[in-house]
């Protein structure tokens, strides 16, 4: 039977207290902690992050006042984030951006130092929760490749990227991601026909995870798109009971007594995500659809007992399954 796991979604949290944000997650009983992993890569383009410029402006600005400027070249850094944003910010106001489709990846050039400043902003902050929790990470990238060996480093626990940026590549993408300890997951945006994640859980070398995308990757409080449920149901389906053996790596992490509230087990199915307008009123379209791992950020971050909707939450999946 596949294990119920709710990942509130960082990305709701307050940014300033990202530590302390963890923590009261883990405490009110999440699973794993879901982290958008959004920057501009080092080769300078830009992800899915268009609509969510505050949110990652808020970031940068966040990781700041947790660790201090150390030195001119993240001074410089740090500038040039700035500066970016509110180019970004003046594009969207101008409307400039309005007629690009968002899954277009739209090519933007920044400095190679920029791209950097941004991949070790994010590194940081996974360093800082890295030894309290799972840290399950959703790639929005365009080459998610530049991103294994940083942030296996950094600590990331679940590495998930995207089916429409790894076409060519996933199976290097897959094998490192398992050198690396972490766990492989495909996500796929609502307008990617499911059909484009058979062949990474059909091979040899499968991801273990599916992140069907209920909302336009980007930004929280969106809307739940019911009709991404049918993508569900048709992976529920062709893979009702898919056990997948543990990596030794992820054996260890399973049975850390560290990580939040994990089931020591090192068989299991599936994990069928779903991420984008989850709450107490769209959890048992998802449950019964097959989901078993829920990323919500805005309904438990904005609820006044985080732990009362998780464990709804929680209910739902292991009722429905
Ligand atoms: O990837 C995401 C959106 O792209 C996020 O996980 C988002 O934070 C979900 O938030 P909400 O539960 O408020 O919809």
């Amino acid at each position: 039977m596949p294990i119920a796991k709710i990942a509130p979604s960082m990305l709701s949290s307050d940014f300033a207290n990202l530590a302390s944000e963890a923590d009261r997650m883990i405490q009110c009983g999440a699973d794993w902690l879901h982290m958008d992993i959004m920057f501009a890569t080092r080769n300078g383009w830009v992800g899915w992050t268009l609509s969510s410029n505050h949110n990652i402006l808020a970031l940068v600005v966040s990781g700041y006042q947790i660790y201090g400027t150390t030195g001119l070249a993240e001074m410089f850094g740090l500038f040039s984030d700035i500066l970016y944003q509110i180019l970004l910010l003046a594009l969207l106001s101008f409307k400039a951006l309005e007629s690009t489709p968002s899954n277009i990846l739209l090519p933007l050039c920044f400095t190679q130092l920029h791209g950097c400043w941004n991949l070790l902003s994010s590194e940081r902050i996974i360093v800082l929760i890295s030894c309290r929790a799972y840290l399950d990470c959703h790639l929005m990238v365009t080459n998610p490749l530049d991103y294994v060996e940083p942030l296996g480093k950094a600590g990331a626990s679940g590495f998930t990227f995207h089916v429409e940026a790894s076409k060519d590549n996933w199976q290097e993408l897959v094998q490192q991601i398992k050198l690396r300890g972490m766990k492989p997951g495909v996500a796929l945006k609502p307008g990617t026909p499911v059909e484009e994640v058979y062949p990474l859980l059909d091979g040899e070398n499968p991801v273990e995870m599916v992140l069907v995308m209920t909302v336009e990757p980007g930004f929280g409080g969106q809307k739940f798109m019911l009709e991404t449920m049918e993508k569900v149901r048709d992976l529920r389906k062709k893979y009702p009971s898919l056990d997948i053996e543990a990596s030794p790596s992820l054996t260890m992490m399973l049975q850390s007594p560290k990580i939040g509230n994990h089931k020591t087990s090192v068989m299991f199915d599936i994990v069928m995500q779903v991420d984008g307008g989850l709450g107490p009123s769209t959890i048992d379209a998802a449950a019964s659809a097959g989901a078993n791992c829920i990323v919500a950020g805005s309904s438990v971050f904005g609820a006044p007992e985080p732990a009362q909707v998780i464990s709804l939450m929680r209910k739902s999946v292991e009722v429905a399954h």
